[in-house]
């Protein structure tokens, strides 16, 4: 979805203006031809020139007024799990072991071989609900989580806006969780902690996987570049695990269990720059879900004995690489210097030929380098799969997709909130300067593969807030290496 002008303002920002203004011009010259145009045939001027002139000025004006506003991220914070939730492989291990009723011993081994391959490290978090035997798949357990990690975020977030804004400044909330949506919704939930004002435009947003976090970038986006100068907006991204804990054998339903993991993060956005450390660039959204397959891809289901979870397609990565190059070709000519769309332009159209001409064999892919566009890359963590692929498709170093595996590592798949994890690798690891841009990729269900550029205006040690964030107690320890896994 590339932004574009509201309808009613597109029409007055641009063809009133033209219009009266091709008026004036005419008038002018039609005075000048006949002589009129001095200081004393000024006064003489009749009406509709004078008319013309101030309505010229006005629709200038207006134009300035409806112009769509810079979108800027304020703050964000992220939800840091205490040690007590952590799940290493040998506890999960165990507390399988310690349900054969809901386990058999083959489900136990595909989990622990698929987490020790999956890239996730020995901290990762799961909820309380998950540690108890069996596992606590109440309402309240998963509300308990909910409001762990959503407040938690949100606390994060406003603690470093204390000195401007708090969160009864908030005029817009978007939340997204995507397999919970209780009633009322968590948007209410966080309306009523923070005694956010009745006149706050809230949206709660579900099923919409792990690209969620920047569909409500676009959304917000959008809002704020019509909303008054100074309106703000809270966004909160999270995925609540409690009630999708799987206990059955299909394979594809218990991937989830060994990828996902705690988390929740909140970014305040604003139309003014005021305290702002990015500008928000092109929002680029690609939905494949016409594509049958696409549309199964990331499928919440009942397995043969009833059981409800999310069922992950063996096709994911795959799926997710065809939805990236769909949302690259909208998003790179809105991104790359003009010299790297120049440099791809030639070659790419060199291939088109080849290719009519049947000489498939010589028709090479010319891939752009984001590298000329973006310093930093905030890929989500999906699994170490889905990297592999989005690294492959993009032709990205190691230390390109640093952020996305070492956020995989720390905090393990935590839906749409990782990509935030993942600026503040970048932010904690002190790599952050004014002026660099960050690209975000989000892929999730739907099929949706969603691209944010931002663009660094303050540091977070400019701002006073470089205190590490989600990574403050192991920044230290990271990067860690990755055994190659044949
Ligand atoms: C899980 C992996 C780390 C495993 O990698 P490996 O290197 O071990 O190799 P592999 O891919 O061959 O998988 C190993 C074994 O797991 C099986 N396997 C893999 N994926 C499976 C799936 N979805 N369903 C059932 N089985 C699966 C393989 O068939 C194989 O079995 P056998 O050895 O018997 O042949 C990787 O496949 C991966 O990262 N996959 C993508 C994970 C993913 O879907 N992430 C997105 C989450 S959704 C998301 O983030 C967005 C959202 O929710 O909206």
């Amino acid at each position: 979805m590339q932004e574009s002008y509201p309808h009613a303002s597109f029409v007055l920002s641009s063809f009133v203006p033209v219009l009266l203004g091709v008026a004036v011009a005419a008038a002018a010259l039609f005075l000048a031809a006949s002589g009129e145009l001095t200081a004393g045939g000024l006064r003489s001027l009749p009406p509709f020139y004078v008319v013309v002139a101030a309505a010229s000025i006005i629709a200038a004006k207006l134009r300035h007024m409806c112009r769509p506003k810079e979108v800027y991220l304020v703050e964000y914070g992220c939800f840091r799990p205490r040690p007590c939730y952590r799940a290493p492989v040998a506890t999960c291990r165990e507390h399988a072991q310690l349900m054969p009723e809901l386990f058999d011993q083959q489900s136990i081994n595909f989990m622990m071989r698929l987490m020790e391959r999956s890239g996730l490290g020995a901290e990762t978090c799961v909820p309380l609900a998950y540690h108890y035997i069996p596992p606590d798949q109440s309402l309240e357990a998963a509300r308990e989580e909910a409001e762990l990690v959503i407040f938690s975020a949100i606390d994060e977030a406003f603690a470093k806006t204390t000195s401007f804004l708090k969160p009864a400044d908030v005029d817009v909330l978007v939340l997204n969780c995507s397999v919970l949506a209780p009633t009322p919704s968590f948007a209410d939930m966080v309306v009523n902690r923070y005694k956010l004002r009745p006149d706050v435009r809230t949206f709660n947003l579900s099923g919409m996987g792990c690209s969620a976090a920047l569909v409500s970038v676009g959304l917000v986006g959008n809002i704020l570049r019509v909303a008054p100068p100074g309106t703000r907006a809270l966004i909160v991204s999270t995925e609540i695990l409690s009630s999708t804990y799987y206990t059955g054998t299909d394979p594809s339903m218990l991937l989830p269990n060994c990828l996902f993991r705690m988390g929740a993060a909140a970014t305040i956005l604003s139309n003014s720059p005021e305290g702002a450390r990015f500008r928000l660039g092109p929002v680029v959204r690609t939905v494949t879900s016409a594509r049958d397959a696409d549309y199964r891809c990331v499928y919440m289901d009942e397995d043969d004995k009833g059981n409800t979870a999310i069922r992950l397609s063996r096709n994911l990565p795959a799926t997710a690489g065809r939805a990236l190059r769909d949302n690259v070709a909208a998003f790179a000519p809105l991104v790359l210097p003009s010299s790297e769309q120049v440099r791809v332009a030639l070659p790419m159209l060199k291939r088109k030929l080849l290719l009519l001409l049947g000489r498939r064999a010589e028709a090479r892919l010319c891939r752009p380098d984001f590298r000329t566009a973006f310093q930093h890359f905030c890929i989500h963590a999906g699994g170490r799969g889905v990297i592999n692929e989005a690294q492959d498709g993009l032709g990205l170093t190691d230390d390109d997709v640093e952020a996305s595996r070492m956020t995989l590592h720390r905090f393990g798949n935590t839906s749409s909130s990782s990509v935030l994890y993942e600026l503040a690798y970048t932010e904690a690891k002190g790599r952050m300067k004014k002026g660099d841009r960050v690209w975000m990729v989000s892929f999730g269900a739907g099929f949706e593969c969603n691209s944010v550029a931002w663009v660094c205006i303050k540091t977070g040690s400019a701002a006073g807030n470089d205190d590490g964030g989600p990574w403050a107690d192991s920044i230290k320890r990271y990067p860690v290496h990755l055994p190659v896994l044949a």
